[in-house]
Order: structure tokens, then C-alpha cells, then sequence
């Protein structure tokens, strides 16, 4: 049994205080235990009793012998002498006992051997000395088990000499159930906390336990100090399935539970800031490699925000929700990647700004629940008088991208730097997965401005892409897990006691049976949870045009005032921007055909013949434009024109000046791909 191995090494039963946890060491039965127990402390009544037989023995042998009483005084002085003498080598009070030990046994033995043992007080000094010696043996050996931090001796020595560590101190442990915490102090100016760290492997190979059971916390105030921590037993290896979300109705400012920690403890992450605790919004990397249950992870993560009341989601997938489809009605925006994906960015980089004036404007230096509220408290008005001024709430949002290397690395690592730099004043936490964790995957400088990661199993190499150095010196060995163990993590995020970083967690396993619950859930999520503010709606509206539809009610129910706000400014021609009424039930995904799909799709007229004159062309491109925002697809280049140059006898490149042209007259504006133009919807163009 491992954790009685753990045990039997002696390292816990040393150091703890309380010596053996309940119910452990030995061979299991209570015989065994005691037996266990008192084992340590035979030796000096064995000697006793072998004392007292050699007695009779040499009175019977040498009794008469006055040669013999000479040799036996000699021999007994010369034992005494050369006990002391062997015992230069340990403390003073250890030589001191051993040379008394030796005198009282081998005077008596010499007394008893002449004169016989049961003669005058012989009897009785055998009676009452050799208990009192073999009992003062007991104590020194229970108080040396009680160190109270003092220097640890020769035993643990003995592990930590094994692991390179030779004068490292071990202090009084904390011993909790399958946990055990060391406070360990090093050599000065010999030994580092690095040393500790290097040294991990080794003491979990001396204890006969996985790497991922023994961790360092180093001490932030002493390179010499830190706590070794112990966890014999993988308590994560029981699964857990979801049952549901853990705070319907809370705030998305509340702590996501997405899993538990290998002593039970709940597996929480933070997305926005808390300016109290002084900590920033987040960003989160999911890291795992395939088979690591980054999937389940997600949903753990998913279900948890659409389970809050003021928050809203803008959701890329280009997996095409295979994973995520029983949660889809719940999100306010969904993208099913290509343009698609490439529509959502450019919003995401254009709401940016609004929502972080809008908070400024509010007197919020970041995002707290109050924002989402209506705005009735005169200490947060947008008002220059100074009353309240009752402006709608504006929910917190995460954009997430799902399998991102594409995305991001089509952005570029300077533009996703700027928004997630800037994302984090704006209310809201952009969410990336990553099918491969590694630097081909994503570059070092994004990499570094999503600062939380959920890192699953990976290959080894890719350990540090996933996690900081000092966590993987702590302990940390996502690499160990690879698809072997689905679901285990380590969590790094702002709120979690750093100390936690190195503890590995799990998260629940989603089923056939929590498909209902989250379908259940993404309804609730429909109805009860947040709707874009006017702000951020109109914001993404001036970019998506149609492609963005915002979160429509299934039941008929009237739409928040927010965004019958932002129709009620449109243009009356065109109908609003935002969904119409009668097209409030529609699936959105009928709405946004996928980019194939769409260049596939006869979607203009099937005029042929002649080449049209030049203005006629003029206004053929300026239809076909029209009918691209009419279709939601809002990022077009001179491939989406090919059937159209067909059907009309114009060529590419004459498409694409004519592109050109659209973007001064500022029609289209430039994306960061060559070639690719965003159309500004006709509201917003000039
Ligand atoms: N927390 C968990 N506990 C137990 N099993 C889990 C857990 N999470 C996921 N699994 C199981 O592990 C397997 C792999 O999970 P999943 O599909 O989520 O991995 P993945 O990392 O998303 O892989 P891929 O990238 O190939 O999609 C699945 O059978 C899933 O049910």
C-alpha cells in the first residue's frame, strides 16, 4: 500500500509530532499497529534481560575463579573506555548515557559473575537499576521524536541526504489527512530553494510516489526556506460527473467552480477584477493536448458563466459546436469560424473602446456587478449635474475562441496584445483554447497577454508553453498526465493563493445525461440572463451589421429596452439593424451561412450576356456589396466575387480596385490580411 510505504520510510512519523496517522503503519490488524508501535523500543530490555542471564551463566562458569575476576574487571573498565571513545563521533548527552549504560551493566555483570547474582543488594540492583537504565533509553528515543523545528539529526537525514539535500532541516510537520506540510530550512549560503525544487523527483522516487505528489512552496521572503508538500494518495482519481451549475442567478463577479483540488477543496477561476482585492479582469488559456478532456473543461467553464446573471457571451467555434450545441441559445453571439470568426474579432476590437468610455463616463475604473445594474446612484452618473442618470446596465462580456491558433495567429501578435491589453478596462475576458499547446501553436508574446491558464495533460515538451517556471518548479508536471488522466489540471489565475498553483485539480466529466440539464440551462440563460447594453450593441452592430443578431427570446417575449433602443435609431428603411420581430425565433444559424457554404451559394442574380457599361458595373458592385451585409457576411475579398464576375463579364482584378475604391469612399475598411475588406454597415457609412 503506497501510503503505508509513505509512512514506513519514517519521514512522516519523524517529523509529525503526532507520529503515525490514524489508523496506519504495520500490518493493517491492531496486533499489528501495537506491535508496530513498541517494536522501536525492545532494545534496551532485551539487553536487560541478557544482561541478568549472562550473570548466572558466568557466576556458574567462574564463581571460584579469581584469575577470571581480574580478566572481567579489566574487560568490564575496557568496555566503558572504549564507549566513550566511539562515542566522540555524536552529541555530548547521547556519549554521556551510552558510557553510564556500559559501567552500571558491565560492573554488575563483573559483581555478579564472582559473587553470584542473588547475593546481598546484587539481586536488587539488577531488579531496580535495569529497568531505570532500559527506561531512560525509551524517553530519549520519544523526545527525539518530537524535534519542535530543532535540527533534525541523523534520521531524516537519511532522506533528504538520498535526494542531495545533506543539512537541509526538516521542521514540525502539519499533518492532515493525505496531505503533509514540512517547513524545510536549508544551509545557509550553501543551498537555494532551487536546490528543493531540482531535488522533487527524487524524493518522490525515495517515497515510491508519482512526481506529481510531492511540491515546493518556496518562502517569498527567504531563498532558504519553503514548505515541502506531501500528498500520498491521488484522491482526484474517482470522477466526478456535472450535475449542473453551482450559482444560477449569481454574478459572473462570484467564483466559477469548475472542478475540485486533490484535497477536496473547490477548483475555482475569476474572470473580472476586483478592485478591492486589488486584482485586474483575467484572460483564461485552456492548454491540453488531445484527449486531455479540454472539451469537458470548456463546458465546465461554459456553463458556469451562462449561469450568471450579468454576463453575456460571444462564442467562436469553428468545430462547428460539436461540443457546445446543447449551449448555443444561451450565448449572445455565436461564430462558427472563417468570416464568420474574422466578424466577431473586428467587433470585439471595435466595442472595446465604446464599453471602456461608457465605464469611464460611469466613474467605474473597472467592471464591478453594480455596472450591470440601471445606473440610479448619483456617485455613478454620466449626468454633469450630478444626478443619476438611469442609463441601462452594461454586462460584463467574454469572447471566447475555441481551437484559436488560426484566429490568432491571422490577427497578428501586436493586435491581440492591444485587445487583450485593453479588453480588461472594457468589462470584459477573452477566453482561448488551443487544440496544441506550444509555441507553434501560439506566439511567445500572445501567449504571455492571457495571463490564467487551465493547463490539462500535455506532452512533456509543451509543459512550459502551458505553465509559469516556478509552478512547474513547485511541482507542477501537466507533461506526466498526458491523455492518461482527462480532466486533472492545475489552475494559475488571479484570487487563487499562489501557494495553490502547483496542487493539481480535476474537473467534472460531462455526459449523455448532462445534455438535457445544459439545454435546461442555455433556456434559463435565454430568458433570465443578461442582453448587450446599447452601447456595446450599437458598437457591434457599426461592424457586424446582421452578423450580429444579439441574443433573441425564443417565446415571443418582448425584447430588453436595450436593444429596442438601438432600432429605434435606424434608419426606418432598412428596418433596424438588430433582429426584426417576426425574425425573433429564427435559427440564427439558418441566418449566417458558412463561408463555403455562402461562395457555393448562387446568392446574386443570374444576369448574363453582354459586359455592362461601366456605371452599370458601378452599381452591380455596390448591389452585390449590399446583398454581402444583407447575408451577415461582413469580410469579403476578390474570391467572394467570383461567380458574380462570371455571371457579369468583369474580372477579378477590375473587383478589386473597385474595392479599393469602396474603402475610400469608406464603404469597406481595411483588415490586417491583405486583401480582405470589412464592410461598414450602410448606417454607419458616411
Ligand atoms: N473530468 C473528467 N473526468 C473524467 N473523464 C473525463 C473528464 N473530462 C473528460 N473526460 C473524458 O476524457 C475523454 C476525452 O475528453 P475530451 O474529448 O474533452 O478531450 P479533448 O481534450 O477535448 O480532446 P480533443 O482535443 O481530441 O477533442 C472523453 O471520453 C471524456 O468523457
Amino acid at each position: 500500500m503506497r501510503h503505508t510505504d509513505f509512512l514506513d520510510n519514517g519521514m512522516v512519523a519523524e517529523y509529525s509530532g503526532a507520529g503515525l496517522l490514524p489508523g496506519e503503519g504495520g500490518g493493517g490488524s491492531v496486533r499489528g499497529y501495537l506491535l508496530h508501535r513498541v517494536k522501536p523500543h525492545l532494545p534496551p530490555w532485551l539487553g536487560w534481560g541478557a544482561t541478568g542471564l549472562a550473570g548466572a551463566l558466568g557466576n556458574w562458569r567462574w564463581g571460584e575463579s579469581a584469575a577470571a575476576g581480574v580478566g572481567l574487571t579489566l574487560a568490564s573498565v575496557g568496555l566503558t573506555g572504549a564507549t566513550w571513545l566511539m562515542g566522540k563521533s555524536t552529541s555530548q548527552q547521547r556519549r554521556l548515557h551510552s558510557a553510564v549504560t556500559v559501567a552500571a551493566g558491565s560492573a554488575w555483570l563483573t559483581a555478579a559473575c564472582l559473587a553470584g547474582p542473588t547475593t546481598g543488594p546484587i539481586d536488587d540492583l539488577y531488579l531496580m537499576g535495569g529497568p531505570v537504565v532500559a527506561l531512560s533509553w525509551n524517553v530519549r528515543m520519544v523526545l527525539r521524536h518530537n524535534p519542535e523545528g530543532a535540527p533534525s539529526g541523523s534520521a531524516d537525514g537519511g532522506l533528504l541526504e538520498k535526494v542531495g539535500l545533506a543539512r537541509a532541516q526538516i521542521g514540525n510537520a502539519k499533518v492532515e489527512p493525505n496531505r503533509v506540510t514540512a517547513p524545510v530550512a536549508l544551509e545557509p549560503g550553501e543551498q537555494t530553494n532551487d536546490d528543493v525544487s531540482k531535488a522533487l523527483a527524487r524524493i518522490a522516487s525515495a517515497l515510491d510516489l508519482p512526481k506529481s505528489a510531492v511540491r515546493y512552496t518556496p518562502d517569498p521572503d527567504s531563498e532558504r526556506r519553503g514548505d515541502l508538500v506531501i500528498v500520498p494518495e491521488d484522491m482526484l482519481s474517482e470522477v466526478v460527473e456535472w450535475e449542473g451549475p453551482s450559482n444560477l442567478g449569481g454574478s459572473i463577479a462570484e467564483p466559477l467552480v469548475i472542478g475540485r483540488y486533490d484535497d477536496g477543496a473547490p477548483l475555482l477561476v475569476w474572470l473580472p477584477g476586483d478592485p478591492e482585492a486589488g486584482r485586474n479582469s483575467t484572460h483564461i488559456l485552456i492548454a491540453g493536448g488531445t484527449g486531455s478532456g479540454k472539451g469537458d473543461t470548456a463546458l465546465n467553464v461554459l456553463t458556469e458563466i451562462l449561469s450568471r446573471r450579468d454576463v453575456i457571451v460571444w462564442f467562436s467555434d469553428p468545430k462547428a459546436f460539436q461540443d457546445f450545441a446543447p449551449l448555443r441559445s444561451g450565448l449572445d453571439w455565436s461564430a462558427e469560424g472563417g468570416t464568420q470568426t474574422e466578424v466577431m474579432v473586428a467587433a470585439v476590437e471595435a466595442v472595446i473602446p465604446a464599453r471602456t468610455r461608457w465605464l469611464g463616463a460611469h466613474g467605474y475604473r473597472q467592471w464591478v456587478p453594480a455596472a450591470a445594474e440601471v445606473q440610479n446612484d448619483p456617485e455613478h452618473t454620466c449626468r454633469s449635474d450630478g444626478r443619476a442618470c438611469g442609463c441601462p446596465g452594461m454586462p460584463f462580456l467574454v469572447t471566447w475562441f475555441e481551437e484559436a491558433a488560426n484566429t490568432l495567429r491571422n490577427l497578428g501578435d501586436d493586435t491581440f496584445t492591444g485587445i487583450a491589453q485593453e479588453a480588461r478596462s472594457a468589462g470584459m475576458s477573452l477566453v482561448v483554447s488551443l487544440q496544441r499547446p506550444s509555441y507553434d501553436q501560439m506566439s511567445t508574446s500572445t501567449r504571455a497577454s492571457l495571463p490564467s491558464v487551465i493547463a490539462l495533460g500535455c506532452d512533456p515538451r509543451d509543459e512550459g508553453f502551458s505553465l509559469p517556471e516556478t509552478v512547474i518548479d513547485a511541482g507542477a508536471h501537466p507533461g506526466a498526465w498526458g491523455n492518461r488522466r482527462p480532466g486533472y489540471c492545475y489552475v494559475v489565475s488571479p484570487g487563487i493563493d499562489e501557494d495553490r498553483y502547483p496542487s493539481p485539480g480535476r474537473t467534472r466529466r460531462f455526459t449523455i445525461r448532462a445534455v438535457p440539464v445544459m439545454e435546461r440551462l442555455a433556456a434559463w440563460a435565454q430568458r433570465n440572463g443578461a442582453h448587450a447594453d446599447p452601447v456595446t450593441a450599437g458598437a457591434v452592430s457599426g461592424v457586424a451589421g446582421r452578423a450580429y443578431t444579439g441574443r433573441t427570446t425564443d417565446d415571443g417575449a418582448p425584447k430588453p429596452s436595450a436593444l429596442r433602443a438601438v432600432e429605434e435609431e435606424d434608419d426606418m428603411d432598412r428596418g433596424g439593424l438588430l433582429v426584426d420581430p417576426e425574425d425573433a425565433g429564427i435559427d440564427p444559424e439558418e441566418e449566417l451561412p458558412g463561408a463555403e457554404e455562402g461562395d457555393d451559394a448562387p446568392i446574386f442574380g443570374q444576369e448574363t450576356g453582354r459586359k455592362p457599361s461601366p456605371e452599370e458595373a458601378r452599381r452591380l458592385f455596390s448591389d452585390a456589396l449590399a446583398e454581402f451585409e444583407t447575408e451577415g457576411r461582413m469580410i469579403v475579398g476578390p474570391k467572394d466575387f467570383t461567380d458574380w464576375c462570371d455571371q457579369h463579364n468583369l474580372s477579378r482584378s477590375w473587383v478589386s480596385l473597385r474595392l479599393k475604391d469602396a474603402a475610400l469612399d469608406g464603404r469597406l475598411e481595411a483588415t490586417n490580411q491583405t486583401g480582405r475588406w470589412r464592410i461598414v454597415p450602410a448606417l454607419t457609412a458616411a
